[in-house]
């Protein structure tokens, strides 16, 4: 069961966001994707849940082609993600941001909340949970999204620069913390950063986008041996760098 591009190109316009991708994630493993500003990362996780469809290409799912899916079509689906913003539901507190996703997925009430309950006790944030979710400091306000990506037991989860704005401690507690939800639950992540040194130490595989292509993928010794992602990130004359 893996969640997969095949050969995806994504236009917009006459601007080619994505061509000819292809990259799949496994259940319990941690993938990072990234790759220089407008790469086309937000792009790939876009097609990955429903939120954008592929012009080429296909979206699989377990093996079934899910390209024309709708977002909510995933979600149901068991595919979760995060936003760059929090995009927390600001008039609801903590518990009720929670509940509500899972009854949204067909859940009766009184489960949604003890979901929520035992979810937000398992990310050691139980005393967040009847905490107005408008005024949240800035990294409660990101592992709340992910507790609430979490509801409804998805199989993979996709994070879309989860650490930005983190300090150093708090980027690590993030990785700590995507290493529990591929382990103890078995969800395959799909890790987008701009914190490359975040992606190696979290990611056995990392995928390297750069106008719209992948450029190289591999392990952490591969990507840090890489001359086309030097050239990615330090431009064509990366001796000199
Ligand atoms: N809806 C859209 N309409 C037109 N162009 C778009 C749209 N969405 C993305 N793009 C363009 O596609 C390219 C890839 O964007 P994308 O957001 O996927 O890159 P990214 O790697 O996530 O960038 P960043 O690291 O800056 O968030 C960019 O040039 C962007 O301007």
């Amino acid at each position: 069961m893996a969640l997969a591009l095949e050969n995806v190109g994504v236009a917009f316009g006459g601007f080619r966001a994505l061509s000819e991708v292809s990259l799949s994630i496994a259940p319990g493993q941690v993938i990072g994707l990234i790759g220089p500003n407008g790469a086309g990362k937000t792009t790939c996780v876009n097609t990955l849940t429903g939120f954008q469809a592929p012009g080429t290409g296909r979206v699989m799912l377990g093996g079934r082609d899910v390209s024309r899916l709708s977002a909510h079509g995933f979600r149901r689906a068991g595919v979760a993600r995060t936003f760059q913003a929090g995009r927390l539901f600001t008039g609801l507190d903590v518990l009720d941001n929670l509940a509500c996703t899972s009854v949204g997925l067909g859940q009766r009430r009184a489960a949604a909340e003890h979901e929520a309950e035992d979810l937000l006790h398992w990310m050691g944030i139980a005393d967040l949970q009847s905490r107005p979710a408008a005024g949240l400091p800035y990294t409660d306000e990101r592992r709340v999204a992910i507790a609430r990506a979490l509801m409804g037991h998805p199989d993979f989860l996709l994070l879309d620069e989860p650490a930005a704005g983190m300090s150093e401690k708090e980027a690590a507690d993030l990785a700590a913390l995507i290493h529990r939800i591929a382990r103890e639950k078995g969800i395959g992540c799909l890790l987008i950063e701009h914190n490359v040194g975040l992606v190696l130490s979290v990611c056995a595989h990392v995928v390297v986008l750069d106008g719209g292509r992948v450029i190289e993928q591999g392990d952490r010794a591969a990507i840090l041996g890489s001359r086309a992602v030097r050239e990615a990130y330090l431009g064509a004359n990366v001796e000199a760098a």
